[in-house]
């Protein structure tokens, strides 16, 4: 009942705007979420990077490419992709090649620092990192002219490595209003709150989430196994073509993370595809990757099945070194 009241009471004015949070532009240490004219400030809590709220566009009906059973389709391809810290111009990337097709599930290990985590901020327009070489084509569109938030909307979505806390926007608002969002550029039908509950609902039980989690604070006093069950959560109301889940496995007990792999392997079909970046072969017993991609000093220098995952576990980084 506190939960209907909940959204009978705070429920956020329709239609609903992409919301955004950025930066102050005024130089003051705050940070604004803009919904069109609706504009809350907020303390500087979280990095100072912009999150763009994560819209996804399903794929169109009919773009299955398994239905026909023709060829897979090709999700993304990255070509010699390079990319320099933007403040300090310090290269991080040294020329990533990779393509994805739809259906598959990549994932990416390596040493730390090694570049993964820039590789996929990069990916979704993260403002720290300057592309300086390369491209990459993401379903046809060059993805590096995009947006952050087009990006979302062409459906890319990004779990981050240390997702954000939002004082003051609650999980259910958050989640209602990039929901409607994506609804409302896609052209399709906008949910009221209760509407958006039943939707919701399965959702929250596929993830094994308590509806109470929806009246909290996005991540706000989450511990870190809830934090990415949040981001397993996100991904599963908004949708996504390419999910990229960076470490989406640190932190969580062992039911946390068999409940979040359930839940992404529930998330795949066909057209989808995922990349994930881990440390560990656990992750990959329960999502079972495609290919394995080792990245080193910014550029991927190995690719093979999940062996190269029993290969490290046992013998290190040293066994991956190129002759
Ligand atoms: N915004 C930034 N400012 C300064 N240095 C950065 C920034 N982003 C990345 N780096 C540096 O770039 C290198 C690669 O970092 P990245 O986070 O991509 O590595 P990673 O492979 O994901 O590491 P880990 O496995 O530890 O998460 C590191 O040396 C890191 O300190």
């Amino acid at each position: 009942m506190a939960l209907l009241h909940r959204f009978g009471c705070c429920s956020p004015p329709s239609p609903l705007p992409p919301l955004s949070f950025q930066k102050s532009t005024s130089g003051s240490d705050s940070y604004t979420v803009s919904a069109f004219q609706r504009r809350v400030r907020y303390p500087r809590r979280f990095s100072s990077f912009r999150l763009t709220a994560t819209l996804a566009a399903e794929s169109p009906a009919g773009s299955v490419s398994d239905g026909g059973g023709g060829p897979p389709k090709l999700l993304m391809e990255v070509k010699d992709l390079t990319a320099v810290i933007a403040e300090s111009g310090k290269k991080i990337l040294n020329g990533v090649n990779l393509s994805i097709y739809e259906g598959e599930i990549h994932a990416i290990m390596g040493k730390n620092g090694s570049g993964k985590s820039t590789f996929a901020k990069v990916l979704v327009g993260h403002r720290d990192y300057e592309v300086t070489g390369g491209s990459v084509v993401f379903k046809g569109e060059n993805l590096l002219e995009m947006e952050p938030e087009d990006r979302s909307l062409a459906g890319l979505f990004l779990s981050f490595q240390s997702p954000v806390e939002i004082p003051g926007v609650s999980n259910n608002d958050f989640l209602h209003m990039a929901y409607n969002a994506r609804q409302r550029k896609l052209g399709q039908t906008e949910l009221q709150p209760l509407e958006f509950y039943g939707h919701i609902r399965p959702i929250l039980e596929m993830v094994n989430i308590k509806p109470d989690f929806l009246n909290r604070n996005v991540n706000e006093g989450f511990s870190g196994g809830e934090k990415k069950r949040n981001e397993i959560l996100q991904l599963a109301v908004l949708g996504a073509d390419l999910a990229i889940l960076d470490e989406i496995d640190s932190g969580l007990d062992v039911d946390a993370l068999r409940d979040v792999a359930k839940a992404v392997n529930a998330l795949m079909t066909p057209t989808k595809s995922v990349l994930m970046i881990t440390h560990y072969r656990r992750l990959l017993e329960f999502i079972k990757p495609t290919y394995i991609h080792i990245m080193d000093n910014g550029k991927i220098t190995k690719t093979g099945d999940i062996s190269i995952a029993s290969i490290l576990e046992k013998e290190g980084y040293k066994a991956m070194s190129t002759p």
